[in-house]
């Protein structure tokens, strides 16, 4: 794949990559007209680089020929970008945006003839709200961020919200169908976790999501809307976890000074603390797609799953009432409740919360486990490490929806509660101020995305291919690797 052309000149010797000289004398007296073609090389792991090739000609006009007729190809090639705004989150990770940005970006884009505007954050919702109000969508072809999965949910949030606000659709109807946003969304990846990028282009690597962006891929992907009693709470894209990852997510924010690593840290002080929650989940399986959680299959680039369910009708955002019917409920004690929306693939499990989930295929994977031992629940948590199937235990199940709703159990109909319930309520709230009691807490948080939700009582409702990425899905790593890299792959 060809990213930009431009002329050599052979020679003032101001070409820096060194190749031409490697030529004899004669021959580049012969041929001293010569331009360079920069193109995307495969590297090991899913990496794309740019590299150069160099053409001698012995006559100029011969060379500008070859220099026009190119550009003309690359200029009608009309997926590709022209024009990006940029958001640059400084403090993401380990704190590098900026610098990822500028040594390793802006570069390639400007090899690639694409203008930028560029914008360092400077607080929190920056983007998110410079998104939804003010910035000029129309003179641009993509947004791009330089940060993690929070940065990325800003972008999903400014730019949902402002293509709802410009068709009249009101974002606090659970039931209301959301209108896609045109403009693509592009991650470099500079955060902590960066699973969105893992998972979209099999890596997080600066350079392979820039030369992405420059190709003018797209990746179509679900997003999810999480609704509170009627009003509007947050869009998540990766992960909904209640309970386990619910408490690292609650834990690990008081530690931000520790890096990436709060989540380890967070995470093991977690799995000791082994708290468990009781609700009900309620849940509208899709019945009608192709696919199961339990697949051997996997979500890949120009995945024929994700392309036919994403043709059916998404019969939960109409005003049918019988969508009602086959709803299923499960009530218990649960250590955690996930829906993953993608497989949520990441450096820390490289198969993900839930390995056959698709990217785009209108549903999300709903993950409950059960109260069981600590040793069973850290046997399931080492599976997400390896190639054993997680959702293979007695307490684990999972299940493909389009939509689901958590209430936590002291949150249900007073109906419901017995006497003797209530009494555990108020025994509950008695815990939830003394932590020193050893019983669990009465409620956990929703972490949605890596941010906390304020209410555990939600809805949730699957959004098909509501938005876009610079990307292709992660392509199958070829049988032979050195064969899909001959020497001069142009
Ligand atoms: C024994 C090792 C087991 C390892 C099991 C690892 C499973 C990891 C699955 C990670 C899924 C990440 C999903 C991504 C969510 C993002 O939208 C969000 C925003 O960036 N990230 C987090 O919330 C950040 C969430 C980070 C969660 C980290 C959990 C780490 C668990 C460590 C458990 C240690 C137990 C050790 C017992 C000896
Ligand atoms: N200028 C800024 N100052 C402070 N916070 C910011 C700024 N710009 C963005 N943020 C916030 O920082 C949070 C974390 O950013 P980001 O996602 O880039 O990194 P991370 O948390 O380290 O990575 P990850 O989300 O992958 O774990 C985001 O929720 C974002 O809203
Ligand atoms: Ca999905």
């Amino acid at each position: 794949t060809i990213l930009a052309v431009r002329e050599l000149d052979v020679g003032g010797g101001t070409n820096d990559d060194g190749r031409w000289q490697k030529m004899p004398q004669k021959l580049t007296e012969a041929y001293p007209y010569a331009f360079t073609v920069s193109y995307v090389e495969r590297a090991r792991q899913h990496r794309w680089r740019c590299s150069d090739v160099t053409f001698h000609c012995s006559d100029g006009a011969l060379r500008q020929q070859w220099i026009q007729t190119i550009r003309e190809q690359l200029t009608a090639l009309t997926s590709r970008p022209k024009h990006l705004l940029v958001y640059i989150n400084p403090y993401g990770g380990k704190q590098q945006g900026e610098c990822i940005y500028e040594q390793k970006v802006a570069p390639l884009f400007a090899c690639a003839s694409i203008s930028t505007d560029v914008i360092v954050t400077e607080h929190a919702n920056h983007a998110r709200d410079h998104l939804k109000t003010e910035a000029e969508l129309k003179k641009y072809d993509g947004v791009v961020c330089v940060g993690g999965d929070g940065m990325f949910s800003e972008i999903v949030h400014g730019l949902v919200s402002r293509t709802q606000r410009d068709n009249g659709v009101d974002q606090n109807s659970p039931e209301e169908k959301l209108v896609p946003c045109s403009l693509r969304i592009g991650i470099i990846p500079a955060g902590s976790t960066d699973c969105i990028c893992y998972a979209t282009v099999g890596i997080n690597d600066p350079v392979t999501s820039a030369l992405h962006v420059i190709v003018g891929d797209s990746q179509p992907m679900d997003v999810c809307s999480v609704h509170h009693n009627n009003t509007f709470l947050r869009y998540s894209i990766s992960l909904l976890g209640y309970g386990f990852y619910g408490d690292v997510l609650a834990d690990s924010e008081r530690k931000r000074w520790m890096g990436p690593a709060r989540y380890d840290f967070s995470g093991f002080k977690t799995f000791l603390t082994h708290h468990h929650y009781e609700g009900a989940v309620s849940f509208l399986p899709a019945t009608d797609i192709l696919g199961t959680p339990r697949d051997k299959t996997r979500c890949r680039a120009g995945c024929f799953i994700c392309q036919h369910n994403g043709q059916l009708p998404n019969l939960c955002f109409c005003s049918i009432p019988e969508y009602e019917v086959g709803w299923g409920v499960v009530r218990g004690k649960f250590l955690a409740i996930n829906a993953a929306s993608m497989s949520c693939a990441c450096p820390r499990s490289p198969m993900g919360l839930s390995p056959a989930a698709h990217l785009a295929d209108g549903t999300t994977d709903l993950i409950l486990v059960r109260k069981c031992s600590r040793f069973n629940f850290l046997r399931h948590l080492l599976r997400h490490t390896s190639k054993d199937d997680q959702f293979d235990m007695t307490f684990v199940e999972v299940h493909r929806v389009r939509r689901f709703r958590f209430t936590p159990r002291h949150c249900q109909n007073d109906s419901e509660l017995d006497l003797r319930e209530n009494g555990k309520q108020l025994f509950s709230q008695i815990c939830r101020d003394h932590p020193a009691c050893s019983c669990s807490p009465a409620y956990s948080s929703w972490n949605c995305d890596g941010e906390i939700l304020p209410h555990a009582a939600i809805e949730v409702g699957v959004h098909c291919q509501l938005i876009k990425l610079f990307a292709r899905g992660i392509e199958e790593q070829p049988l032979f690797e050195d064969l899909a890299n001959p020497p001069c792959a142009l």
